[in-house]
């Protein structure tokens, strides 16, 4: 019997929820610098709840329009988990509604982000529960499978594996792999305190200084008339 296509990882892989903490309140722009300004989500992956996520990524891959392995995932994740939903973009049929993030929260994760669409939105919106997706359609989802729990997804435009760490707020979801969240804490840092440091200098003198735009001007030999 083949399973290909239809698979469950029992043990995915899993980061230290304190690191993930560690990017609590950082603002996602700043760390998608320290990423090569690389590591967003696609815009089109939308909030449809408060935009402010953070949690290590349980990864599911279903069929476009169901959610069979979605319902499976919820009993399977842990506390502090971000359910991230490859369902191929589909814009046609929902993979989740009000009955399914309600589950969810009361699971402990701490948000669900679809490639695809939900419905019910106007119930989720008023449950205050980080949500993004692709769309809403009233279409709902399909419960036959096949699918795949805790294997590499591809969401947004980016891959996801299971325990990356998503952090979403109001410009969107960076995904930072945890062998690089050292690096990207300490880089994040320095960052903000030159930003910070930029500010009050702004401020101060009413002056933004930034001689690289003149440089790069003069490197293009920009003619002036
Ligand atoms: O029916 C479904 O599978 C999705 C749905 O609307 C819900 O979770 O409320
Ligand atoms: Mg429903």
């Amino acid at each position: 019997m083949v399973s290909v296509g239809c698979r469950i990882h029992t043990h995915p892989a899993r980061t230290d929820p304190g690191l993930v903490e560690r990017f609590r309140n950082i603002p996602v722009a700043n760390l998608d610098d320290c990423m090569g300004r690389t590591a967003a989500l696609s815009s089109a992956i939308r909030p449809y709840g408060p935009r402010r996520l953070l949690g290590q990524a349980f990864t599911v891959r279903v069929p476009a329009g169901d959610n069979l392995m979605f319902h499976k995932a919820m009993d399977m994740a842990q506390p502090g988990d971000v359910f991230v939903i490859d369902a191929f973009g589909c814009e046609e049929r929902s993979i989740l509604g009000e009955l399914m993030v309600s589950y969810c929260k009361i699971r402990g994760a701490s948000g669900i982000v679809v490639d695809g669409c939900i419905r019910d939105a106007d119930a989720i919106r008023a449950m205050n529960f980080p949500i993004y997706a692709r769309g809403v359609t009233p279409n709902g989802p399909y419960k036959n499978g096949p699918g795949e729990i805790g294997g590499a997804v591809v969401v947004g435009g980016q891959v996801i594996r299971p325990g990356d760490i998503l952090a979403g707020d109001g410009d969107g979801i960076v995904v930072i792999r945890p062998e690089d969240a050292e690096e990207i804490l300490e880089q994040v840092e320095k960052l903000m305190a030159n930003e910070s440091r930029t500010l009050s200098e702004m401020k101060q003198h009413s002056t933004y200084i930034r001689p690289w735009v003149d440089e790069k001007l003069a490197e293009l030999k920009c003619e002036y008339l």
